[in-house]
This record gives structure tokens, sequence and C-alpha cells, in this order.
């Protein structure tokens, strides 16, 4: 029997070793199949922010455990946090196909890389990046058969062109923004962008399946620019509108959430799997042969996780607190802290928040910034009712009995993880995807609320009161958070929409594999 072999994290060289596993039984059959497996060889490249890694390296996860070569590209400054704040190592430890390289962003390491980094990191990675990525394809050895690229670093595709190489985008966001962002052309032959005044309410009618219940204020925040040569709102449109120039489309959804959006999506890009929630595919592939004790959520956390809260959240009654987070990109102001701190506070309601490093101004304060508040109710309100953490096992949390709702920017993930967890959703989006998810969270599938622009201490009470008062509204969005929540199990399930793409996916990445060799 092969030895196992602990995935290295290799900077431009190669991991030679090929070990070829032999079934100790000669059982000839096996050992085709594992053959069949390691023709296939993926490339994995995501954005390199938390939100696209951590969906990206589930799916590396989900192809490692059905028997495929995974080599995943990290950028070096994430994959030293990775390793520092994750059991990353450990869980792929036992892929012995599976190998980590690492990739410079081209951005210096004291970058906070935050919301307000973007555009100096999209440059960097479509100039120093770019060439890197050009000369590591040529490098590796095996030769990857396949690429799997973050949808929204589409430099990739001319180069796999170049050099002969299917390669698959994968968009991290939903399905709805995906499809908001390629109807941009149309918004702009429509006249309906860029705005000509501040009526956010005004309903937008060129993005086709939405035309009943889309207003100016739901469309990506990029589409606020009044500068239409605006280089962010420019670079997410031409990197969207590159989507069907792929070998495929892969979203991190399901067809019972977005049915109707993907089939529009299906006119321009036919060749596309629905393979979401991730997360909820991944731990039900895990589930089968991990001790009940451990909780088998992968993380890939690039943040310490304070795992504190769950003791804390054990204290309290079932579905009694509210868990706050807004992932790890977004940058409120002081002020808009304080206001949302009054009105957790004002609830009467146990919050669990989430004050990551960098969330609170330029400064990268985390949780110090929250207690540097000397307002004395503030101060005394969360001595009783409050926890703060830098960063927490999100996916744990939500799963606690003890939550109840979940204050959310709206970024994808959390989405999925908060409707998957079936907990209703108070929604603050902050940019980029996070005002369509929001609206579809609250609008079209009923299992939370809107808050939008708005985080005025009054309103997130009566927001925090809607979701979580008993009565009527709160029956009404638990009863609809279960009937989605339901509908996400039957799609990871077996025979389900989401695990029979996956399933379709693995299949045309091995033919590929052998079509290849
Ligand atoms: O304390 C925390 C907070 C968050 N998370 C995890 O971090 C991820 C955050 O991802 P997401 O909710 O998608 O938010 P962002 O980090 O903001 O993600 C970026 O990338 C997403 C995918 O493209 C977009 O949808 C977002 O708008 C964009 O900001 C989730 O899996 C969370 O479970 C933790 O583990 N612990
Ligand atoms: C900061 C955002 C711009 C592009 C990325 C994105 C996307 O549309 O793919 C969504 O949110 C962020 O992850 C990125």
């Amino acid at each position: 029997m092969a030895s196992m072999l602990h995935p290295q994290i290799v900077h431009g060289g190669e991991n030679r070793n090929t070990a070829r596993n032999r079934d100790k039984h000669g059982d000839e059959n096996r050992v085709r199949d594992r053959d069949t497996n390691s023709a296939a060889h993926v490339l994995i490249f995501p954005l390199p922010y938390q939100g696209h890694v951590n969906s990206m390296l589930k799916l590396a996860e989900l192809l490692s455990i059905a028997g495929l070569r995974v080599t995943f590209l990290n950028s070096d400054y994430n994959q030293h946090r990775l390793l520092s704040h994750s059991d990353v190592l450990d869980r792929f430890s036992r892929f012995p196909a599976f190998q980590f390289q690492t990739i410079s962003d081209g951005i210096p390491l004291d970058n906070p890389r935050s919301a307000h980094q973007l555009l100096q990191l999209f440059n960097s990675l479509n100039t120093t990046t770019k060439h890197l990525f050009r000369d590591r394809l040529l490098s590796l050895y095996p030769r990857p058969s396949s690429i799997i690229v973050d949808g929204a670093m589409t430099f990739a595709i001319d180069i796999a062109k170049e050099l002969g190489l299917p390669i698959f985008a994968f968009r991290t966001i939903s399905a709805c923004a995906f499809w908001a962002y390629f109807c941009l052309p149309r918004l702009l032959q429509s006249g309906e962008l860029p705005f000509d005044d501040d009526d956010m309410d005004k309903p937008i009618k060129s993005v086709p399946g939405m035309e009943s219940f889309l207003r100016r204020r739901d469309l990506p925040s990029f589409c606020r620019a009044r500068d239409l040569s605006d280089p962010i709102l420019q670079r997410v449109m031409t990197e969207t509108l590159n989507a069907p120039r792929a070998t495929a489309l892969i979203l991190n959804t399901m067809e019972e959430l977005e049915g109707p959006i993907l089939s529009q999506i299906r006119s321009h890009c036919p060749n596309l799997y629905t393979v979401g929630p991730l997360h909820a595919l991944l731990n039900n592939s895990q589930s089968q042969n991990r001790p009940p004790s451990q909780s088998g959520i992968s993380s890939n956390s690039l943040w310490a996780e304070q795992r504190s809260c769950i003791k804390w959240l054990d204290s309290h009654p079932t579905k009694s607190v509210v868990y706050v987070s807004f992932g790890s990109l977004a940058v409120v102001r002081k002020e808009e802290m304080v206001e949302f701190w009054h009105g957790l506070v004002k609830s009467e309601k146990p919050f669990l928040w989430v004050v990551r490093p960098g969330l609170v101004g330029l400064d990268g304060a985390g949780a110090g910034a929250a207690a540097a508040v000397e307002e004395e109710e503030l101060v005394e309100g969360t001595r009783q009712r409050g926890c703060l953490v830098e960063w927490a096992p999100q996916e744990e949390v939500l799963n606690h009995r003890a939550v109840g709702a979940f204050l959310t920017h709206s970024g994808w993930n959390s989405t999925l993880e908060g409707v998957f967890a079936r907990v209703p959703m108070i929604c603050w989006p902050y940019f980029a995807d996070q005002q369509m998810n929001s609206r579809f969270v609250s609008e079209v599938w009923g299992v939370g609320v809107d808050m939008k622009d708005e985080c005025e201490r009054g309103v997130v009470e009566r927001m925090v009161r809607e979701v979580m008062d008993e009565g009527v509204r709160r029956d009404e969005l638990r009863r609809r958070a279960d009937e989605v929540g339901d509908m996400a199990a039957t799609s990871v399930g077996d025979d389900g929409s989401s695990f029979c793409d996956l399933g379709r996916l693995v299949q045309d990445l091995r033919h590929i594999g052998l079509s290849r060799q």
C-alpha cells in the first residue's frame, strides 16, 4: 500500500511525487478506476478572497473525495493564513493526489486587502498574477487536464485556450447576481443605467425574470456609479460577459432556489453546473465516515475562530440569540457600528457579534474598537446579553439550536449557510452582489427581511424584533425558512439536483482527463 503522502505546499516548484496506488488485493477493476481518476488533474484557482477560497476549496475537497487529482492554487498571502487558522493540511492529508500551490497576488503583504483595495487587487491580478499563472501552468507536473478558475478572473480563459486546456468558470456569487451583471449592457441600452436621480425605489425592467420586483437599490452596488467608466463596474461587467467563453460555468446554487434565473443564464451559458450549497454537499459526503464527536465541518477560515462563542451559545435558550456577521470584506464606519450596537442592545435579545479585524474604519481594530465605545448603556447591555468575537465558526454557529436570527451582509456563502440552517435573516447588504441577495432573501424566497441602506438604531431594533418577537410574522418567517431549508436538503441529498450535477461535473472532468492521456 503506497504511503499516504502529505500534500506539500509548493511555491513555484513541483510535487513530483506521483505515488501510484496499487490495489493491495490486485483488483484490476479498482486499479483501473484509480487510473481513470488519476488521469484527471484539475487545477482550481480562486479569487484571493475568503468568500471565494471558502467555496472553491470545498469543491476541491469534494473532487478529491471523488478520487480526482487536484491542485489548489492559493495566493501566498491567503495560504499562510489558511494554514495558520484551519486544519486544512490535516484534512487533505488523506488525498495523496492533492497538493497546494501558491502564487503571488502582487500586493504588498501589509496591505489589508479589504473592499477598499479591490481595484488595486484586480489590477495586480490582471498584470502580475496573470503572467505568473501562465508560467505555472507550463511548469506543473503532471500537467493539468482542466482548470476551474474563479469567474472573476477570466484572464485565465485566454491562457487556457492558448494551451489547449478546457477551462471551467466558477462564479462564487448567486445566479441572480450573476444574471444582473450579465444584463448590464441591456440596462445601459435601455437607459436604466446610470441612475438619473436619487430615487432608489424606481423599478428596473431590463433584467428578464426580475421585472416584477427589482428596484434600483437591489442592483449590485457597483451599478450606483454615476460614471459608467467606473473601473470596478467595467471590470465586473467584463468578467461576467466573458463567462460564455469558458468550457462551462459552475455556480454554487441549486435549481430549487434560483431555477427561473438559471434558465435565463442557460440561454447564454448552456454548459452550466449547479452544485450548491457546496458546504452542505461536503458535509453530507463526509457524514458517512466521521466519528460523531467531530462536527465534521470543514473550516477554511483565514482568521482564528474563537470557539468560546459555542460554549456561550450553549448557555442560551433555543432560538433566543441574534447572530451578527458582515463577512470578510465589509468596512463599516464607527457611527454605523454604534447604531447597530444600540439597536441590538435595545432589542433586548442576546447577540453574538463578529467584529472582524478591519471591520470598523480603516484602523483595522477588531473587537477592541467595540470596547472603545464608552456609552454606559452599550457597555452594560453587552455585558448582560452580548458576546463579541473577532471570527466565529460560522457554519457551526448557524446550526446551533440557540440561534434564532442571522443579521448578515448577505454575502452569498453566508446566505446559503443561513438558508441551509433554516435561520431567518436580517439583511444589511454592504456592496457588490449583496444587494441582489438581500432582495431575493426577503421578496422572492421570504426567508428574511431587508434593511438595505438603513442601519439607524430604531430600524435595527425593529427588524430584530420583527424576526425574533413571538407572533404571526416570526412564525411565518420560520415556516418559510424550514420550507426553503428542506428544499436545499433535498437538492444535496441522493438524487437531488445539486448532488447529480456534482456527479456530472466529476464524470466530465474524468472524461476530459482520459481523453487527454
Ligand atoms: O466569523 C465568521 C464570519 C464569516 N465566516 C465565513 O466566511 C465566509 C464569508 O463569505 P460570504 O458570506 O460570501 O461573505 P464575504 O466574505 O463578504 O464574500 C465575498 O465573496 C462572496 C462570494 O463571491 C460574495 O457573495 C460577497 O459579496 C463578497 O463580499 C462564509 O462562508 C462564512 O461562513 C466565518 O467562518 N466566520
Ligand atoms: C469584491 C467583489 C468584486 C468581484 C467579486 C464578486 C463577484 O462578483 O464575483 C463578488 O464579491 C466579491 O467577492 C468580489
